[in-house]
């Protein structure tokens, strides 16, 4: 039995029995058990049931996602957003939880044609919103982003956006554009947000990203020219940091994290870490 989270093709919804997640815009119905409920006694609880979607298995047993409306009243339970959970919840489970979440957004933000309007139909079988009146399909979106290390010998270049928690400090990261390659977005965002020309650049791994359907793909680029220039509005501040006084870096589980963590141990010559999966 495979242990921990497995996405699988759309599980058929006539089937009997499993485990089931409920999600609404409040985000997950969790226990003290955690977030996974029987199935057929969830759906005997009084839900504002707006789609169904068979997501995959969790040690090895099938896991579907009730999608509801409104935040429905459960004896013991109460709703907790994803964040949350990406703070406290062991890895499988936020992986399992990213998923429902974007598979459950996207069809409650799907429920009528993009085109015209008319009311979309779940294809069975598929992860797919069908528009009956003009044959549109609408698949649940991820839109690819770059993030990216940039060094300089024993320094690294970290940056803070207003959003982020105080004193923290990360990589920096932007969305890919229409008809743009990754490479040159690297080069774009590094440009736009801090003013400075790279090179040298190399691909080091991926992860998805739920906040809110990035794919982020991970880089380590070398500082080639320019001096910090911060983009108003969307960077507050951007340093040279060296590595032996780094400021508070993102969480473990994050790619920012890892991308930091494995210049570190190639330049200090440690064991090298691994990309959360
Ligand atoms: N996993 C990680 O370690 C990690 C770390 C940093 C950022 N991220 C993610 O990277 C993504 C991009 O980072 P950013 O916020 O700096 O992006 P960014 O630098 O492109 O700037 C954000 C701005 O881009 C625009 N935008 C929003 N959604 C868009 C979309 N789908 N396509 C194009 N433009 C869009 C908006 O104007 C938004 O204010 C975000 O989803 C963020 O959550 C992940
Ligand atoms: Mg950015
Ligand atoms: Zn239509």
């Amino acid at each position: 039995m495979e242990q921990g989270w497995q996405t699988t093709p759309a599980l058929d919804n006539s089937l009997p029995g499993g485990w089931a997640l409920a999600r609404c815009q409040q985000g997950f119905l969790a226990d003290s058990n955690g977030v996974l409920f029987p199935r057929e006694w969830l759906k005997r609880q009084e839900l504002s049931l707006s789609a169904e979607h068979g997501l995959g298995y969790f040690n090895g047993e099938p896991v579907w996602l009730l999608e509801l409306q409104q935040p429905a009243e459960v004896m013991g339970c109460h709703w907790q957003g994803l964040r949350q959970f990406m703070l406290q919840a062991d890895y499988p489970t936020f992986r399992m939880l990213s998923f429902a979440e974007q598979i459950g957004s996207w069809s409650s933000q799907h429920r009528f044609c993009g085109r015209c309007g008319s009311p979309t139909r779940q294809v069975p079988g598929e992860r797919c919103m069908r528009c009956p009146g003009c044959g549109l399909d609408s698949y649940a979106r991820i839109s690819p982003s770059m993030i990216v290390l940039v060094t300089r010998g024993d320094e690294i270049l970290l940056a803070r956006s207003p959003r982020f928690v105080p004193g923290m400090y990360s990589t920096l990261a932007g969305f890919v554009e229409p008809g743009e390659s990754v490479e040159e977005c690297v080069a774009r965002e590094v440009r736009e947000e801090v003013g400075l020309e790279v090179g040298n650049l190399q691909y080091l791994g991926s992860q998805g990203w739920p906040f809110p359907h990035s794919l982020m793909l991970g880089f380590h680029a070398e500082y080639a020219a320019g001096d910090i220039t911060p983009q108003a509005d969307e960077i507050e501040d951007a340093r040279w940091f060296p590595i032996e006084q780094l400021p508070p870096l993102p969480m473990q589980r994050s790619i920012a994290r890892y991308l930091i963590d494995l210049y570190l141990a190639r330049r200090l010559g440690h064991p090298e870490p691994v990309l959360p999966r």
